[in-house]
């Protein structure tokens, strides 16, 4: 059973990364206590469920750019690891928002999690799903990468995906080719949700066409077609793509493998 710790809203669980507890909600800033101090702390309607390493996080913070999106900034795991602690534990988390707004939160993990679907649909059988699905070889890679990162002693990724190399027979119960069969997921979610309510991103557009992307995300979300390609531009070396937030004027750059940092930090 998870740690009843309790967690602090908006506070990143044990392991979330550094790039989310950057991107958790700056408690005690200006901005943060002029949005924080009106509004009702609402269950999320849309939830980004997946997939990890597939880019959840630039879709996040692109969404929150939105002034109709509120979202909580670290992975709050609740249908995950912290179910045990309730729907009031898991509101508290949630940002206030006022009449009108969405309120999200993304955790990719949920979209592996056996008992995911189910308790999303108990809380709330409207609720609309993200999942930002990749390339499932690049992801494995991205994923292994992050975990040689931790533990550097770890045998290579050749030697963890196949299980006979002359063969080519590929390990499928190691999580990182587990996690990209995406079909076999979904299956499960489907058991409780009609495919309509589930809207699935490219990871790779998202890079290439961003503003295509969020146009079919705000689509989806019900919500004014806002964040344009306007919001968006490469730098000169082409490879960083830079997303300007022009409503608090407040430049962010995604780049791939830097994860996400304001320009003024
Ligand atoms: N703008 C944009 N659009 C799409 N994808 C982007 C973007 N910016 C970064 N990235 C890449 O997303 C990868 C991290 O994915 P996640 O945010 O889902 O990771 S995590 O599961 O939350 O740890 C990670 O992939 P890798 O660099 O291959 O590891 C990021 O580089």
């Amino acid at each position: 059973a998870p740690p009843l710790l309790p967690l602090l809203p908006g506070e990143p669980s044990e392991e979330s990364s550094l790039e989310e507890q950057r991107a958790a909600p700056d408690a005690g800033s200006p901005i943060s206590s002029f949005f924080n101090s009106s509004g009702t702390k609402r269950l999320p309607q849309a939830i980004i469920i997946g997939v990890k390493k597939g880019g959840t996080r630039a879709l996040l913070e692109f969404l929150r750019v939105h002034p109709d999106v509120r979202a909580v900034g670290a992975e709050p795991h609740f249908f995950d690891r912290n179910y045990e602690r309730g729907l009031a534990w898991y509101r508290e988390l949630m940002p206030r928002t006022l009449e009108g707004q969405i309120t999200m939160e993304k955790t990719p993990s949920y979209f592996v999690t056996k008992e995911a679907p189910a308790r999303i649909s108990s809380m709330c059988k409207g609720t609309k799903l993200i999942v930002v699905v990749r390339d499932p070889v690049t992801r494995a890679i991205s994923d292994y990468t992050q975990t040689l990162s931790k533990k550097p002693d770890i045998p290579t990724f050749e030697s963890l995906t196949f299980k006979n190399r002359t063969t080519g027979l590929i390990d499928t119960s190691w999580s990182a080719i587990q996690i990209g069969i995406y079909a076999k997921h979904l299956e499960n979610w489907l058991l409780h949700f009609p495919i309509g309510q589930i809207l699935f991103v490219s990871g790779e557009r998202l890079i290439s066409d961003p503003a295509g992307e969020l146009g079919r995300v705000q689509d989806f979300l019900g919500l004014k077609r806002i964040i344009t390609d306007k919001h968006f531009y490469f730098n000169k070396t082409g490879n960083l793509l830079l997303f300007c937030c022009t409503i608090l004027s407040f430049p962010w750059e995604m780049s791939s493998g830097l994860g996400l940092r304001s320009q003024w930090g």
